[in-house]
């Protein structure tokens, strides 16, 4: 097949735990397509975070493959690491930004670590990002004059510094009110579509990703897949776990009820009370 058609990130029966005790990711494939936003849903701890980080070498599958843009990840290879890092870009959740820099020191921050441009240059490049995400105006407040929305442009401005051909967003809405949320989230299609970045989006948002996305999988514990296809396909589907999922029915397969013992026991009533 043609070199574009080829999933940029390809996941190949991997297998982690981060001890032996509990394995994360039980045999997981997975792909994603170059140049689309894909995302991935699932409740908390089923190993979202857990998959960018094998994805961005941080840690090593105890069994499969992480393939990036062809080259299977060796984490003991710091040269390739460093090399596939570069052409990554990552949104952290919450932003992870320094609140006593400015704007501007924030999203030159990757440029001045990682390159040797001129000062004048990296001003510029710095601008043309703040101005993708509507902030040029603010290039020169702290961070902790910013509103949290603000916060998260700035953080995006920050991952496409340096153009990353791959982007990781870890719940890029998460504490956005509704409005900041919808921005986030156009924000994010439309740097994919301008840029070509692959994008890939872990969160808990069923809406916002249904709306943005190319494509979205669905993850359980374990890292089971329980669906995956487009967002019309899968708003779609009949299978009861997928649409309790994608519809957010309080009750399904999952049900919303930890185990516990029944009411009475708990509160000291009696049965024939
Ligand atoms: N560094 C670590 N060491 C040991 N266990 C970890 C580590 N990081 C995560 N875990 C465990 O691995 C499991 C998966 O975590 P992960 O953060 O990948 O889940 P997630 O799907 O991203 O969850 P959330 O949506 O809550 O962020 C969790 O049970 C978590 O406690």
């Amino acid at each position: 097949m043609p070199m574009s058609d080829k999933p940029f990130i390809e996941i190949d029966h991997v297998t982690f735990g981060y001890n032996s005790s509990r394995t994360i990711l039980n045999d997981v494939s997975l792909q994603f397509a170059r140049g689309k936003v894909t995302s991935v849903l699932g409740g908390s701890g089923c190993g979202k975070t857990t998959l960018l980080r094998l994805i961005g070498g941080v840690h090593a599958p105890n069994s499969g493959r992480v393939i990036f843009d062809g080259e299977t990840v060796n984490t003991n290879d710091k040269a390739q690491l460093f090399r596939l890092r570069r052409r990554l870009g990552m949104l952290f959740q919450f932003g992870a930004l320094f609140t006593d820099l400015t704007v501007l020191d924030n999203v030159a921050f990757p440029l001045r670590e990682m390159t040797d441009l001129p000062e004048e240059l990296i001003r510029n490049i710095v601008l043309m990002k703040l101005n993708a995400v509507g902030l040029r105006g603010a290039a020169n407040l702290r961070i902790s004059e910013v509103s949290g929305g603000m916060a998260r442009r700035v953080a995006l401005a920050r991952a496409i510094a340096l153009d990353p051909e791959l982007i990781m967003y870890d719940e890029p809405f998460a504490g956005l009110d509704l409005v900041s949320m919808g921005v986030a989230a156009k924000l994010i299609r439309t740097l994919t579509d301008v840029t070509g970045a692959t994008t890939l989006l872990i969160s808990h948002d069923v809406p916002q990703c249904m709306a943005i996305s190319d494509a979205v999988v669905l993850l359980a514990p374990g890292g089971r897949i329980v669906a995956q296809g487009t967002p019309a396909e899968l708003m779609a589907s009949d299978d009861p776990e997928t649409r309790q999922f994608v519809r957010g029915e309080p009750d399904g397969p999952v049900k919303f009820h930890y185990p516990a013992p029944p009411l009475e026991e708990d509160f000291g009533a009696r049965a024939s009370a």
